[in-house]
């Protein structure tokens, strides 16, 4: 066989499978060994080149804060390392969730990416987390959650802070679901530009609108080299960009992402369907979610508080998306409740 033929081939856009990761949150961070052991087999086969495992809020996410894993995370990332045959594992990992310390022990176990996420204003608090992936020899990707609260310029301007400590692929990031086409080819093109060859741009979409899979095309084209789906939608809020469905979509496209479509099919429905509690979908609340632009963590609370203060979730997460409350910020939610219901008291007066 020639060198030529024996090279893989040329990719687009390559998919980075983010199920056992950005699904931990659709599941109670409640994966069992088993599970990721057999999601892993079937994607890895299925020619899915880099698998995320890590507690849904990142390494060292289990707490009371976000929801204690079943099973500690670093035996779910050991498993995913000893299954893969092709795929690289990466881990996401949230500065002050997860430490320095927390990023030399999954290296130690065999991850090969790191993907460092800070609200999309606070690139600097990954500065030392991208230097040290680097030392390790990790390789680094940025996250800028929440992309659709700033515009262009200003997630350029992070994005140069990460690329600068060290980062290979600066992600636009929809945690939640709320931008809309044009909106993400800007972001993805102003990121794309200053970062020109000293590093990639990504996208991780969120299907609170339905536009997943639309979204994730217009960065593509827009310029995006890495792009995140999960199998199944299985993520946070109505989920994210199907794996499979993107798969089909890009190869419809001419887009080459070397993923096996119909490997991918029967890895959703018989594998990764069968690890869900529920199908991700886009009931009322994950619309919710995307229309006010408000990360999926915010839906629960908004909820108990509408029902305390006899008020309107979607009073509540509109609110919360004017203010651009971040992750973390869930409290305020019952100042903005019992100011709803106070305003409403004035008015009937
Ligand atoms: C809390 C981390 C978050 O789930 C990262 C992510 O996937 C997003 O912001 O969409
Ligand atoms: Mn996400």
């Amino acid at each position: 066989m020639s060198a030529a033929a024996q090279a893989p081939a040329r990719l687009d856009v390559r998919v980075t499978d983010t199920c056992l990761r950005d699904g931990s949150h659709a599941v109670g961070h409640r994966f069992t060994r088993e599970q990721v052991r057999d999601v892993v087999a079937a994607l890895d086969a299925a020619g899915v080149p880099v698998l995320e495992v890590t507690h849904g809020d990142g390494l060292g996410g289990s707490s009371y804060n976000y929801g204690f894993s079943g099973t500690p995370e670093r035996e779910l990332i050991a498993t995913a390392v000893a299954t893969a045959r092709r795929a690289r594992i990466a881990a996401l990992m949230l500065p002050g969730v997860g430490t320095a310390d927390d990023i030399r022990a999954v290296a130690d176990l065999g991850v090969e990416v790191i993907r460092v996420a800070t609200h999309c204003t606070e690139a600097d608090v990954a500065i030392q987390h991208f230097g040290l992936a680097r030392e390790l020899g990790l390789e680094t990707v940025g996250f800028l959650m929440m992309s659709h609260s700033q515009p262009p310029d200003v997630l350029a301007a992070q994005a140069r802070v990460m690329a600068d400590a060290g980062c290979q692929c600066v992600y636009v990031v929809d945690s939640a679901g709320a931008l809309v086409l044009e909106q993400v080819a800007e972001r993805v093109e102003a990121v794309g530009a200053e970062l020109g060859d000293d590093a990639q741009v990504g996208f991780h979409g969120h299907e609170n609108l339905g536009l997943a899979i639309a979204n994730t095309v217009a960065a593509v084209r827009a310029g995006a080299a890495q792009v995140d789906g999960c199998t199944r939608r299985l993520g946070a809020g109505a989920g994210n960009t199907p794996t499979e469905a993107l798969a089909a979509v890009c190869e419809k496209l001419g887009i080459e992402t070397g993923l096996d479509v119909l490997a991918l099919a029967d890895a959703a429905e018989e594998v990764v369907r069968p690890a869900m509690a529920a199908e991700c979908t886009l009931d009322r609340g994950a619309l919710l979610l995307g229309y006010a632009g408000v990360y999926s963590s915010f839906l629960k609370h908004a909820e108990r508080s509408a029902e305390r203060y006899g008020v309107s979730t979607a009073q509540i997460l509109l609110a919360c998306g004017e203010r651009r409350l971040v992750g973390g910020q869930e409290d305020q939610i019952i100042a903005i409740a019992a100011d709803l219901a106070a305003a409403r008291k004035e008015e009937a007066a």
